[in-house]
């Protein structure tokens, strides 16, 4: 197993997955599409960790035919179900127990998944018992814990707590005579979007180097949006411009379906006009906005920007985890084209195409490739 997962769920564009995996990366993925994905670009089955609280028996008997590298079963009642599907098969699922530490990761409420009742992972307590069920489960092998409790961390110190309750429990199991092999840390590394000051990655390395020394294991991180973030720019062509009460308001052609972490998360993304502004020219207080039927539609309150005219192109900054693969239809609007540029190749796109299918999205030119 790769000690690099990168999670797919960030960015599932088949180019970013290919550079990866060209670089060495295996994938950690949630569903019977992330791991047709995966597969197509190029990733082995055996360096692939399936996560998540809901696989259904038809996405774990894919995976196991497929010859899946690590479950990370989130339940009881999926330990069941995968040993049964696995009996089925004749064979045998590699099981990592995803533990809840019950520590609050200081990240955005709504992307949390470590705390006392988040639906995620096992409650700690519970762990020892579940962990001697898997051992003695036909269909079965036990290979070691995972964590995961959130994304977008700005500290180190909710990392720490969740991986120091995970050491305690691979002493508890190794005590109790089980062969803890593995640990699955996990993903979650913020990244700066306006102000915050996540970790530098340096300090995160040396972290999850420590704790896999100090209890000897292969330890396996999932980052997904350090990797993919700050590569991803949206462009949007300005349709009009109007006044909304004291407010300057931009209306642009990318709206809420295209981005949707403004809407969900009051999430602050950069925006700036892609042509450089004349030297001197005032800056004002304006929101862009989409065309989608919701006051949720905007990308940007209260931004300093240029006079803007409709035609005028803007750039959403660091939209490459979190973006696309969260975008939807919704008022029947396409789904927006996307290309990899490499280096300081030019590439002249169109910023709305009318692909047909989500699997278009994949279709990277190839005098960019
Ligand atoms: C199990 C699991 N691993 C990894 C990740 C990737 O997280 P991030 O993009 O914050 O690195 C997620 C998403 O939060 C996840 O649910
Ligand atoms: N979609 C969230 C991150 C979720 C991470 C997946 N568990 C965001 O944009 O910040």
């Amino acid at each position: 197993m790769r000690c690099i997962c990168y999670s797919i769920k960030a960015n599932d564009n088949l180019a970013v997955i290919r550079t990866l995996a060209r670089l060495g990366s295996g994938a950690d993925i949630i569903s019977g599409g992330e791991l047709r994905r995966a597969l197509q670009a190029g990733i082995a089955a055996e360096q692939l960790v399936f996560a998540g609280p809901g696989k259904t028996r038809e996405e774990m008997e894919l995976a196991l035919a497929s010859g899946v590298g690590q479950f990370n079963v989130e339940s009881p009642a999926e330990l069941e179900a995968l040993a049964s599907a696995a009996r089925a098969q004749g064979t045998q699922a590699p099981v990592a127990l995803r533990v809840n530490p019950d520590v609050d990761a200081e990240t955005h409420d709504k992307i949390a998944t470590g705390r006392r009742g988040d639906k995620f992972g096992i409650d700690d307590g519970d762990i020892a018992a579940l962990y001697a069920r898997a051992a003695a489960l036909e269909g079965i092998e036990p290979v070691g814990l995972a964590v995961h409790i959130g994304s977008q961390l700005s500290r180190l110190a909710p990392f720490e707590a969740a991986y120091e309750r995970v050491i305690d429990l691979v002493e508890d199991l190794r005590a109790a005579g089980y062969p803890v092999e593995r640990i699955n840390l996990g993903g979650g590394l913020g990244v700066r979007y306006r102000d915050e000051t996540p970790p530098p990655v340096e300090a995160y390395g040396a972290l999850v180097e420590r704790v896999r020394q100090r209890i000897g294991v292969t330890a396996i991180i999932e980052p997904g949006r350090w990797l993919v973030a700050p590569a991803g720019v949206l462009l949007t062509r300005v349709i009009a411009v109007k006044q909304a009460g004291e407010r300057r308001c931009v209306i642009v052609d990318a709206a809420m379906n295209d981005l949707m972490r403004p809407a969900l998360y009051d999430a602050w993304h950069a925006i700036e006009p892609v042509a450089e502004p004349a030297p001197g020219v005032s800056t004002v207080e304006t929101d862009v906005a989409g065309p989608v039927c919701e006051s949720a539609d905007v990308l940007g309150r209260e931004r300093p920007l240029p006079p803007l005219a409709a035609g005028d192109l803007l750039a959403v900054r660091d939209v490459g985890a979190y973006g696309s693969v969260m975008a939807s239809t919704y008022n029947s609007r396409p789904l927006a084209a996307e290309v990899m540029v490499r280096g300081d190749a030019l590439a002249s796109i169109r910023p709305r195409q009318d692909y047909e299918t989500l699997l278009a999205r994949d279709l990277v030119p190839s005098w960019l490739a």
